[in-house]
């Protein structure tokens, strides 16, 4: 008998007790049941149950205090709680107190056997897989580039170089690769970095307001000019001007900033005084400038002063070796943003992020986690919750294209096999599961050596 399959049940009412015991039994699992909550407890730690049904109102104590004491004795211990109540409430602090599950009575049985087949398969994910998250990071997240890949390795070095001047640097890439950050991280590496990081959205910008928005104004410059204002080219004294999305900032004002570009100086619409800024600028844009250039969109002696040091950000499927990295860092993250405890992740679940081809890139990736995590019940990320929020997209391997988590399976033992020979033993060890399990699959996927290695 699989020691992961023992199911208490406490409950005060013996006819529960008893057909939920028939139930389980028949599920083929070990089943111990108690009608008190200080019998359960005591149950619990001497039959050690991977899954625990508990009734919320018992009569030695309520429902919930059990889950508490359980809770905070085991924090991975699943807890399906049942309840002939339907209140708001007691739902939401049943689930707050880290319940695995919470179902009504009467009991709908395919709810309840679901619940239990998920709870003894997180279970059984919790003992298989060990954490990831080993330390918490010491650096500030919010300025950190994760990855170890050349590309961004020479990103670092480009970095490191930019530190002691204030060169004028355009960062491009697809979108979500992270453009932003290396622009936060080169002002933060610089002997400036204590002067503001003023942030400039292109796309955002009604042209007319742009020039005085960037350069300031005089008092009176035009009718609702009522007061002076100080433009971001001062505001940033010393520090880093971003230029987000560089690509849509119209002509007209291309022009005006290639001329601060080339004089570093300025004066304030409206005004005589001449201003100075000593302030680094980064562009960045997902767009091809050289494209819009030909286009006529983009002033090429813009982009020639802006691409003093030009910084390419790599897309996340180029780079996929940093997505156990990326994993273990968001992970970190959000249990700490969102107090949550995900701390493993199931095998599987790695081939798939690997497999994605990942449009939006790291946001991308960075948000699926987040969705994925308030999912997770428990501290094991499971494949199913991941193929979950990856819905309907589809999943790259290869040259094939997968939309269903045993299809990236059996493409994944697939691959495997054709890397190993077919020999069964050792894609069952790279694959990280038992020889039996291995023929399990290969028996439901019908797969079978090619000819020639069955002889
Ligand atoms: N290498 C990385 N390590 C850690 N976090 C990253 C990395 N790359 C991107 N991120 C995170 O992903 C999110 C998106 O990054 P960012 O906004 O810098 O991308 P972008 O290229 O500027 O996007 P867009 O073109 O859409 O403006 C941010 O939360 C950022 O912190």
């Amino acid at each position: 008998m699989s020691a992961l399959n023992r199911v208490l049940v406490i409950d005060d009412e013996a006819s529960i007790r008893e057909s939920l015991e028939m139930f389980l039994s028949e599920k083929g699992l070990s089943v111990r049941s108690a009608g008190l909550a200080e019998e359960g407890f005591r149950l619990w730690r001497t039959f050690h149950p991977q899954v625990i049904i508990l009734d919320i109102r018992l009569p030695d104590c309520s429902g919930l205090d059990l889950l508490k004491r359980l809770t905070s004795r085991d924090p991975d211990v699943k807890v399906i709680m049942i309840t002939a109540h339907h209140d708001m409430a007691t739902t939401i602090e049943a689930m707050r107190q880290g319940a695995y599950d919470y179902i009504h009575k009467p009991l709908d049985v395919d709810e309840f056997d679901q619940a239990v087949d998920k709870a003894l398969h997180s279970a059984e994910a919790t003992v298989r897989t060990r954490p990831i998250l080993k330390s918490k990071d010491e650096e500030d997240p919010k300025t950190r580039i994760v990855g170890s890949t050349p590309e961004l390795l020479a990103i670092f070095k480009t970095i490191g170089r930019l530190s002691r001047n204030q060169a004028t640097v355009l960062i491009q890439g697809e979108t979500g690769t992270g453009k932003e950050l290396i622009a936060r991280v080169i002002h933060e590496n610089s002997d400036f970095k204590d002067e503001p990081f003023v942030t400039v959205d292109c796309t955002t910008l009604v042209e007319s307001l742009l020039e005085s928005e960037l350069f300031g104004h005089e008092k009176g410059a035009f009718t609702s000019a009522s007061e002076a204002k100080t433009g971001w080219l001062e505001l940033a004294g010393e520090g880093t001007i971003f230029f987000d999305e560089i690509g849509d900032l119209p002509l007209s004002l291309q022009a005006k900033l290639l001329r601060f570009l080339e004089e570093r100086r300025f004066t304030r619409v409206g005004g005589t005084r001449v201003l100075h800024s000593l302030a680094r600028i980064i562009a960045a844009t997902n767009q091809d400038l050289t494209e819009l250039v030909r286009q006529g969109r983009f002033r090429s002696d813009l982009l020639f002063r802006l691409k003093v040091i030009g910084i390419k950000a790599p897309p996340l499927r180029q780079r996929i070796e940093d997505l156990p990295a990326l994993l273990e860092f968001f992970l970190n993250r959000i249990n700490q943003e969102l107090n949550t405890r995900v701390t493993r992740v199931e095998a599987q679940v790695l081939s798939m992020l690997k497999a994605y081809t990942w449009p939006g890139n790291v946001r991308e990736l960075k948000n699926l986690l987040i969705k994925a995590v308030l999912k997770t019940h428990g501290s094991v990320l499971l494949a199913d919750t991941i193929q979950q929020c990856l819905g309907g997209l589809t999943i790259r391997l290869g040259n094939e294209c997968l939309s269903t988590l045993e299809e990236v399976e059996k493409a994944h033992i697939q691959k495997t096999l054709r890397q190993m020979g077919w020999n069964i033993s050792a894609t069952a060890k790279a694959l990280g599961v038992s020889r039996p399990t291995l023929r399990k699959r290969l028996k439901s996927y019908r797969l079978s050596p090619p000819t020639e290695l069955t002889g």
